[in-house]
C-alpha cells in the first residue's frame, strides 16, 4: 500500500480517472483532440509499464474507506453505514455507466450489487467468500448522474453458505433489487 501523502493522491488521481472517463465517453473530441490523447495514453501506458506489480501488491482496489475501494471498474460506491446484518450507502452511475436514453447499463447494476452484498457477506464470513450467484430484477431505469441509496442485509446464514440482499433506490423509487449466494472457501482453495 502507498504510504499516508501518495495515498491521498492516488485517492484523488481515482477520482479524476473517474471524471475524465465520464468526460471521455460523453464527448465528440475533434480528429487533433484524439491524437494527442492517443500520444498522452501511449506515454503514460509505457511510464506504467515500468512499475507493474505482482496481484499481492496492486493499490488499485485495496483502498479500504475509499468509495470502491479506490477502483474505478464499478460505479462510485460510498458505504455509510456498516454492520453485521447489513450496509447502506451511495452511488453513483457516471455517464460513462450510460446503457441508453439516460438509464445506466444494465451491466454495471450487478457490479455494484456484487460489491456492497460481498462485503456483508465478508464481515460475516470467517474467511473469504466468492459470489456463487447473483440475481439482478430491473424495476426502474437507474438514472445516471446523482446520488442513488443502495443497501444490503444479510438474509440467512447456513454452515459456509452466506444469502445477502440488496436493493437500489432513487429516492422513493425502487430501481432494482438483487439476491446473492456467497460461499465461504473451504481451506486452501484459491
Ligand atoms: C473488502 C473486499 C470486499 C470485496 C467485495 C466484492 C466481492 C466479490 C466477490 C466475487 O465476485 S467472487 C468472483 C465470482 N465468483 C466466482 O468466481 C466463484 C466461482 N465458483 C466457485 O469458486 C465455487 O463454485 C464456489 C466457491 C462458489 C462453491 O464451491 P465449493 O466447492 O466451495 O462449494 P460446493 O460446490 O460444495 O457448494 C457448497 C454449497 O453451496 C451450494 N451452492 C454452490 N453454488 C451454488 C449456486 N450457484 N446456486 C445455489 N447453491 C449453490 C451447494 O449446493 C452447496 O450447498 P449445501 O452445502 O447445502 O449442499
Amino acid at each position: 500500500m502507498p504510504d499516508e501523502a501518495s495515498a491521498g493522491d492516488y485517492a484523488a488521481m481515482i477520482e479524476d480517472l473517474r471524471g475524465f472517463l465520464d468526460r471521455l465517453s460523453s464527448a465528440r473530441p475533434s480528429p487533433e483532440a484524439v491524437r494527442c490523447l492517443r500520444e498522452a495514453l501511449t506515454g503514460w501506458s509505457a511510464e506504467l509499464d515500468r512499475s507493474q506489480v505482482p496481484e499481492h501488491d496492486r493499490v488499485f482496489g485495496r483502498l479500504a474507506g475509499l468509495p470502491g475501494r479506490g477502483q474505478t471498474m464499478s460505479p462510485r460506491l460510498e458505504i455509510v453505514e456498516t454492520g453485521p446484518d447489513g450496509s447502506r450507502g451511495t452511488v453513483r452511475f457516471g455517464r460513462y455507466h450510460l446503457g441508453r436514453n439516460g438509464a445506466a447499463h444494465g451491466g454495471s447494476i450487478p457490479l455494484v450489487f456484487d460489491e456492497i452484498l460481498g462485503q456483508v457477506a465478508r464481515v460475516n464470513g470467517r474467511s473469504l467468500a466468492r459470489t456463487a450467484y447473483l440475481r439482478v430484477d430491473y424495476r426502474s431505469i437507474t438514472p445516471i448522474d446523482r446520488d442513488l441509496e443502495i443497501s444490503a442485509r444479510l438474509v440467512s446464514v447456513t454452515g459456509r453458505k452466506y444469502v445477502v440482499a440488496g436493493e437500489l433506490r432513487d429516492g422513493p423509487v425502487l430501481c432494482a433489487e438483487a439476491e446473492a449466494l456467497f460461499v465461504e472457501l473451504r481451506p486452501g482453495r484459491p
